[in-house]
């Protein structure tokens, strides 16, 4: 299952972001979409994701329901507990066992807990759990590491290198180095032109 960015443009808030990316990510690698603040990875993975349209271009996905998204929002349930969060997302995808999830990301002393009583970082790695009961082989996760310790760094990473073992793909935003092979992308050269009108004038904004 490969996935495919075809000259694509994006935008915010009406506004054009990039424009002209090119990738692809076969099952087992991972591309890390790297570049400034502002130059728009959260925007570009929003659009992947399908929780916006692209500006232009083509995304090329086999299967509409290949991707799992975790964005900067943990999308957790705070009134649930650890283990009720992975069981209400398994059967929402579909899926019987949290067991592997709970044991990857090192979440066995902390099942009973409720969510919302978590520890920022706790509550990131409750929210990249999410993806492994999802079954979805396409993960795109922003900036997945905030607010992680170096242990749950490494868990992560090796998180994600099984996903890749099995046959899974990453795409990512980040700043730090993963430890395992990954493709960069730098999305620098792909900044849209500027569309601000002649008529502008920011003193009277
Ligand atoms: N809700 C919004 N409405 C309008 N413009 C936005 C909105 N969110 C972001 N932008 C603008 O869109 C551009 C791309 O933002 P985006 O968040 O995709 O960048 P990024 O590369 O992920 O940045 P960072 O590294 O800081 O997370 C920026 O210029 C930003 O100011």
């Amino acid at each position: 299952m490969v996935l495919k960015v075809v000259d694509l443009g994006v935008a915010r808030g009406g506004v054009p972001v990039l424009e002209g990316v090119n990738f692809a990510a076969a099952p087992g690698e991972a591309v890390v979409l790297t570049g400034p603040n502002g130059v728009g990875k959260t925007t570009l993975l929003r659009t992947l994701a399908g929780l916006q349209p692209p500006y232009s271009g083509r995304i090329i996905l086999p299967d509409a329901e290949a991707i799992a998204y975790a964005g900067h929002a943990d999308g957790i349930k705070a009134v649930l507990s650890v283990n009720e969060n992975l069981r209400f997302w398994a059967r929402v995808h579909g899926q019987a066992d949290i067991a592997d999830a709970v044991a990857r990301f090192g979440l066995g002393e902390l099942a009973a807990r409720r969510a919302g009583g978590l520890s920022a970082g706790q509550k990131r790695r409750l929210g990249l759990a999410r993806l492994a009961v999802t079954g979805r082989p396409i993960w795109v996760l922003d900036e997945p590491t905030v607010s992680l310790d170096k242990q749950s760094v490494d868990l992560f990473g090796a998180a994600v290198r099984a996903h890749l073992a099995s046959g899974g793909t990453a795409v990512f935003a980040s700043h730090i180095d993963m430890g395992f092979d990954v493709r960069v992308v730098d999305l620098t050269p792909f900044r849209a032109r500027a569309t601000v009108s002649r008529d502008y004038d920011e003193v009277f904004l």
